[in-house]
């Protein structure tokens, strides 16, 4: 059983993982907390970025010798292949570590199998400490590692009355400056943008990560992706601005599905491929159609503004949406649930998870878990000032995405 001390160091671990959203793909987020001998916190660290030190080797340079007979407190479980960074296990080993308490067992193959080393090597090990907690703020990155696919979140803007653009197919702005600066932290955590062509066609975004209020560009962009049949994007879309890098999917390169439109799945997969493990969908009805009615949308967080339009474009447009299981809206309509519902300014934004029935093929992962992903800016002050770690904290530069995991 873990003491309270190390149940207390797993709780700050997970705060400190959720630092590293929108950063480390293909990597998962991940924290660490070292207690000494005496269970005194003496060091702390997190992933950063992918190809930087993981979370226990940061953990570790921070406490030093006092890690000699102490305890790790890991969110993962620690990895034990020797990638770009060394497997962590080795650190673990050499540092004269104790104990090692894991909230979440890594279920990447490839990364091997770090408690088995551990205990091989003489280390108490207790896993499944806080682990639904640490679970939920990987969960993009566990569920598509799982299924190799994207976690998807579909991201929508909307009046009261469910209109998404003006009869003119305007929308800029439905919701206020506050929940538009909501989204650039949404697009600051996902490794891809999705958008269709006919976005693109109406309302020509940027699609790039940035303050809203004095449009300076993140150093981190995400990959912008126009899913784009016909490849009927213009030369001069401002998605082509190269202020960050953009896949123009058409379905000569990706395939086509049962309804002639780029196939989907198939691009979720060719995402995963290219590093992609959190992607944000940001696409008008139609292409929202098409991700709800394939099941292939994990999560959706709206924001409604206290707006009212009379006509204008739904949410969701030509596809006649059901859970896969009967026909029809009324019989059977995709059922969500709410996780979440809070005012972000003037609006209201929910968080929803779509319960779809489940399917052979997939593992239900989504419906275990709470889907409450952790952001960086939800982590306290005192989280903050607490954490010697916070400070001088690497950033990546550039977008280019790694395409294997350390
Ligand atoms: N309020 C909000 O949150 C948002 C509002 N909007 C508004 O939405 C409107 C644009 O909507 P819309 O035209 O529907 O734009 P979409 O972004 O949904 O693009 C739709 C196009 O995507 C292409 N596509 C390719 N494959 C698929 C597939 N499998 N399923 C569905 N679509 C596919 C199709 O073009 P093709 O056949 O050529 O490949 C389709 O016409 C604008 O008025 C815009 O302002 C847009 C985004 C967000
Ligand atoms: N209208 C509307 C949104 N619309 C979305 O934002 C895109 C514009 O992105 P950019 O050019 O980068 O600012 C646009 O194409 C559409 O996807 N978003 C919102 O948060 N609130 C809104 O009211």
């Amino acid at each position: 059983m873990a003491s309270r001390a190390e149940d207390e160091a797993m709780r700050h671990a997970i705060a400190l993982a959720a630092f590293g959203l929108g950063t480390t793909s293909p990597n998962p987020v991940m924290g660490c907390v070292i207690l000494d001998a005496q269970e005194r916190v003496v060091g702390e660290g997190f992933h950063a970025y992918a190809g930087g030190p993981h979370a226990e080797i940061v953990a570790l340079a921070h406490a030093g010798e006092r890690a000699k007979n102490g305890t790790a407190v890991v969110t993962l479980e620690s990895c034990d292949s020797v990638g770009r960074t060394g497997p962590c296990t080795r650190a673990l080993i050499q540092a004269g570590i104790r104990r090692v308490v894991i909230a979440v067992s890594d279920p990447n193959p490839l990364a091997g199998h770090g408690a088995a080393t551990l205990r091989d090597a003489g280390i108490e090990v207790e896993q499944g400490v806080r682990e639904e907690e640490a679970a939920a703020g990987n969960v993009a990155w566990l569920t598509a590692v799982r299924r190799g696919w994207p976690y998807v979140t579909w991201r929508v803007a909307s009046t009261l009355d469910g209109r998404t653009a003006a009869v003119d197919n305007s929308s800029e702005w439905i919701t206020s400056e506050a929940a538009r600066i909501d989204v650039h932290q949404l697009r600051g955590e996902a490794d891809a943008i999705i958008i269709g062509v006919g976005t693109v066609l109406a309302d020509n975004p940027r699609l790039t990560v940035r303050n809203v209020r004095d449009g300076s560009l993140a150093i981190r962009q995400s990959l912008r992706v126009v899913v784009d049949g016909d490849g009927e994007t213009p030369d001069d879309a401002r998605v082509r601005d190269g202020l960050a890098d953009t896949w123009i999917a058409t379905a000569a390169e990706v395939g086509t599905g049962p309804d002639g439109l780029v196939d989907l799945r198939a691009l979720l997969r060719g995402l995963y491929r290219r590093g992609v493990r959190a992607a944000l969908l940001e696409g008008g009805p139609t292409l929202a159609a098409g991700f709800l009615s394939a099941g292939l949308v994990d999560r959706v967080i709206g924001y409604m503004a206290p707006k009212l339009l009379g006509a204008g474009r739904p949410s969701l447009s030509g596809k006649e949406l059901s859970n896969g299981v009967g026909v029809g809206i009324l019989r059977e309509p995709i059922d969500l649930e709410f996780t979440e519902i809070t005012l972000v300014g003037p609006d209201i934004r929910y968080t929803a998870v779509p319960r779809y029935p489940a399917r052979p093929s997939e593992p239900s992962l989504t419906a275990r878990l709470t889907p409450q992903v952790p952001k960086k800016a939800d982590i306290s002050a005192e989280e903050r000032a607490s954490s010697d770690i916070m400070r001088g904290v690497p950033i990546r530069g550039g977008s280019t995405k790694e395409k294997g995991e350390d």
